[in-house]
């Protein structure tokens, strides 16, 4: 059985590479540019969100690059990324997701005049303010920061102190992006090793546009506990025509360490990393084994969310319910949140959360022949609610070591 959207929708998801700035609602983005008079390609809402799915849709990083310069120009003030944030809250929590990691590059933000440390607070605040408005409407979410320094500029040391001074107010981590090709990830070395001295979280951008050697470098030499993207690992796997897969070392590193991937479908078809979704390295590393986590990227500038890159994997490579469960835990376990919150997630939300919606599929299943032959008369109709308790799906669990992986794989992935 394939996943229907239904389900889709009310699973519960984790999302922990979404850029901030790649994320606004169009009708926001159209008032926040009319306000301080920056000029957009369109002004209708609707427009604008084509625009930006078609010029993002390039088959390069670089020009896919090129459309934040208007998500940039209007998040300048403290009013402005306190609003984008509550509401990238809001539009998350409404999505299903319960628990997201949000990036953005601070020294972006400071052409109006903010100091770093005003644009985290900002969005600080703006985020609890969404994790309230998701809240009260009965969308509970736990939004993180992960502060980004961009790759081709010379800020990413004072980024990483800004990081590790506001590591108890909502920031997770660290992350480097920007154009990968000539800025490889040790050029910020100095940044990383500070972070490590730190015991502070790294993330990064690696194995988008470059391949091994951004992955290699950005692993071995400058720590990264994830990788955004990562899809290129590919380059280190060779199928042989019967299927079977021979992993180099790189590859095998990342596998035995359980380095996560935070893959973004949607996105590496457009920058190129991918040719289509259908052929994305994203069912070949899940059938692997790799800790595989799903994730929107950039929601406006991708024209997608969550729910959508769930349905177009679906769609892709026809998983299930208990595939989708699989990719949560994992998303979750690699989250840059104590263990014990961690737990807490994947023990009384995740898991709760499908197996609820794999007990209503039994319950829907049993129903059917009861309208259709009355056989389970007995009890009266309307009084043969079958136990929920034992849904009929795998869901991972965290502390079994029954599995040959800690991941817990689900029984029927292949
Ligand atoms: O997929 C990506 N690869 C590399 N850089 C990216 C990607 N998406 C967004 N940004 C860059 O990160 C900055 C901070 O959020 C964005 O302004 C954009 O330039
Ligand atoms: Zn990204």
């Amino acid at each position: 059985m394939r996943i229907t959207h239904d389900e889709i929708a009310r699973a519960p998801k984790v999302v922990l590479h979404d850029h901030l700035d790649g994320g606004l609602r169009p009708d926001t983005l159209v008032e926040l540019a009319d306000r301080v008079g920056h000029q957009l390609p369109e002004t209708d809402p609707a427009r604008l969100g084509e625009w930006f799915r078609e010029s993002a849709d390039s088959g390069s990083l670089e020009r896919y690059l090129e459309t934040f310069e208007h998500t940039v120009a209007v998040m300048q003030t403290a009013d402005a990324l306190r609003r984008v944030a509550a509401e990238c809250a809001e539009d998350l929590a409404a999505d299903g997701v319960v628990y997201a990691e949000v990036r953005y590059a601070p020294e972006q933000h400071l052409r109006a005049g903010l100091t770093l440390d005003e644009v985290v607070q900002a969005v600080r605040d703006g985020l609890a303010e969404g994790e309230k408005r998701a809240a009260a409407a009965g969308r509970a979410i736990v939004v993180r920061q992960i502060l980004t320094a961009m790759r081709h500029a010379d800020r990413s040391r004072e980024i990483a102190e800004l990081a590790v001074r506001y590591r108890d107010e909502g920031v997770a981590g660290f992350d480097i992006a920007g154009a990968e090709a000539g800025n490889p990830p040790t050029r910020h070395l100095a940044a990383f090793e500070y972070l490590r001295q730190e015991n502070a979280h790294i993330t990064i951008h690696a194995g988008e546009a470059v391949g091994l050697s951004s992955i290699a470098e950005a692993v071995q030499r400058c720590g990264a506990e994830r990788l955004g993207h990562g899809v290129r690992i590919v380059d280190d796997i060779t199928v042989t025509p019967d299927g079977e897969a021979r992993l180099g070392r790189l590859a095998a590193y990342v596998r035995d360490a359980r380095i996560p991937l935070e893959l973004c479908p949607t996105s590496n078809v457009q920058t190129g990393a991918a040719p289509s979704i259908a052929e994305h390295p994203f069912g070949l590393l899940a059938r692997l084994r790799f800790r595989v986590t799903v994730n929107t990227d950039n929601r406006l500038v991708s024209g997608t969310s969550m729910s959508e890159e769930f349905a177009r994997l679906a769609q892709a490579f026809d998983y299930d319910l208990d595939d989708f469960a699989w990719f949560t835990v994992n998303a979750m376990k690699s989250a840059f949140l104590p263990y014990d919150e961690r737990l807490a997630l994947i023990n009384e939300v995740i898991k709760p959360g499908y197996a609820a919606i794999a007990a209503d599929r039994v319950v829907a299943r049993m129903r059917r022949p009861l309208s259709e032959s009355g056989r389970y008369r007995q009890g009266g109709p309307g009084t043969t609610r079958p136990q929920a308790r034992s849904p009929k799906v795998s869901v991972p669990t965290t502390s079994s070591r029954r599995s040959a992986s800690s991941e817990g794989l689900p029984g029927r992935a292949v």
